[in-house]
C-alpha cells in the first residue's frame, strides 16, 4: 500500500502583494514522521473549490490550528473587528471539508481552530476571548518566549471514561499545551464532550455515531508528536484509522475491477 495521502487546509497569508496558501511544518511535519501520513495541502481559494474533488482521493482530513479565527457570522454572531484576524478563504474550505469527511467516514483529526470549525460546522457557536469570562482561566499562548516555550505543556485536561480519547488516552487527567483565545460555546448536536479543562472549558471533542476516526482537540498534539506520549498516541490513532480507511478502499476499487 502506497503512504495514504490527507486533506490540509491551507491557511492564507498576505506577504507585501502576494497572497499565499500555507500550511505549517509541524502539522504536516507530525503527520509524516508520527501518524505515517502524507499531507495534500488545500489552497483556502474558495472560488471553483471542489471539495467532493478532494475527498476522493485522500484517506483522511486533518484541520490545523491557525492564528486566525472562524469568521463569527457562520455562527450567528455579528463580526467585530476585535474578533478577527479572519481568514474566510479557509473557512470556506474547511466547513465543507469537515462536513464530507463525517459524511463518507474519512478519518477526521481537528486541532485547535479545527475543533472551532468543527462545532461551527455542524451547528455549535464559539466564544470569543475566553480569559474575559469570570468562570473561566486565560488559555492563550504565553506572550513570552521562543516557539517551544509558547507551545510548552502546561494545562490539565480531563478525558471522561467511555469516550474515543479514553479508548487511545486513557480516562482522567493528561497534560497539554494551550493556545487559544476563543472555545467551544454552544455544542455541536453531533458532538460529545470529550474532554473539559479545569474551568469547564471544551478540550476535546467526537461526533456521535461516527462511522470513523472523528476526534477534535483544542490543544496542540502535534508539537510535540514525537516526544510527549499522549500526543504521539493521538497522531498514531489517526495514522492508523486512515491506514485501515485506505485499505477499505483499496478493497472497494480492487472489487470494482
Ligand atoms: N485562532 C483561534 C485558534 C487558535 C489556534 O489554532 N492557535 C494555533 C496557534 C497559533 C500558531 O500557530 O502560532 C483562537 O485563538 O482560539
Amino acid at each position: 500500500m502506497s503512504t495514504p495521502i490527507i486533506a490540509v487546509p491551507a491557511d492564507t497569508k498576505v506577504m507585501g502583494e502576494i497572497t499565499w496558501h500555507s500550511a505549517q511544518q509541524q502539522y504536516v511535519g507530525a503527520a509524516m514522521d508520527v501518524a505515517g501520513v502524507m499531507s495534500l495541502i488545500v489552497p483556502a481559494y474558495a472560488q471553483g473549490a471542489d471539495i467532493d474533488a478532494v475527498l476522493d482521493r485522500v484517506e483522511g482530513v486533518m484541520i490545523t490550528g491557525a492564528a486566525s479565527n472562524v469568521f463569527p457570522q457562520l455562527y450567528g454572531k455579528q463580526a467585530e473587528e476585535k474578533d478577527g484576524p479572519f481568514d474566510p478563504g479557509r473557512d470556506a474550505i474547511t466547513l465543507p471539508l469537515i462536513r464530507g469527511a463525517i459524511s463518507r467516514g474519512i478519518p477526521l483529526l481537528c486541532i485547535c481552530r479545527g475543533i472551532q470549525e468543527l462545532n461551527v460546522a455542524l451547528g455549535g457557536t464559539l466564544i470569543s476571548e475566553v480569559h474575559e469570562l469570570d468562570d473561566r482561566h486565560d488559555h492563550r499562548e504565553p506572550e513570552t518566549g521562543n516557539r517551544d516555550e509558547k507551545f510548552v505543556i502546561r494545562q490539565p485536561v480531563f478525558i471522561r471514561e467511555g469516550t474515543c480519547l479514553a479508548d487511545i488516552l486513557g480516562a482522567g487527567e493528561v497534560a497539554v499545551n494551550s493556545l487559544h483565545r476563543q472555545a467551544i460555546g454552544d455544542l455541536a448536536p453531533k458532538l460529545a464532550v470529550e474532554a473539559v479543562a479545569e474551568d469547564g472549558t471544551v478540550e476535546a471533542v467526537s461526533v456521535i455515531g461516527a462511522t470513523n476516526f472523528a476526534v477534535g482537540v483544542q490543544w496542540h498534539p502535534e508539537y510535540w508528536a514525537r516526544t510527549d506520549s499522549a500526543s504521539r498516541k493521538l497522531f498514531e490513532a489517526f495514522g492508523d484509522a486512515v491506514r485501515a480507511f485506505a485499505r477499505s478502499k483499496d478493497g472497494v476499487n480492487a472489487a470494482a475491477q
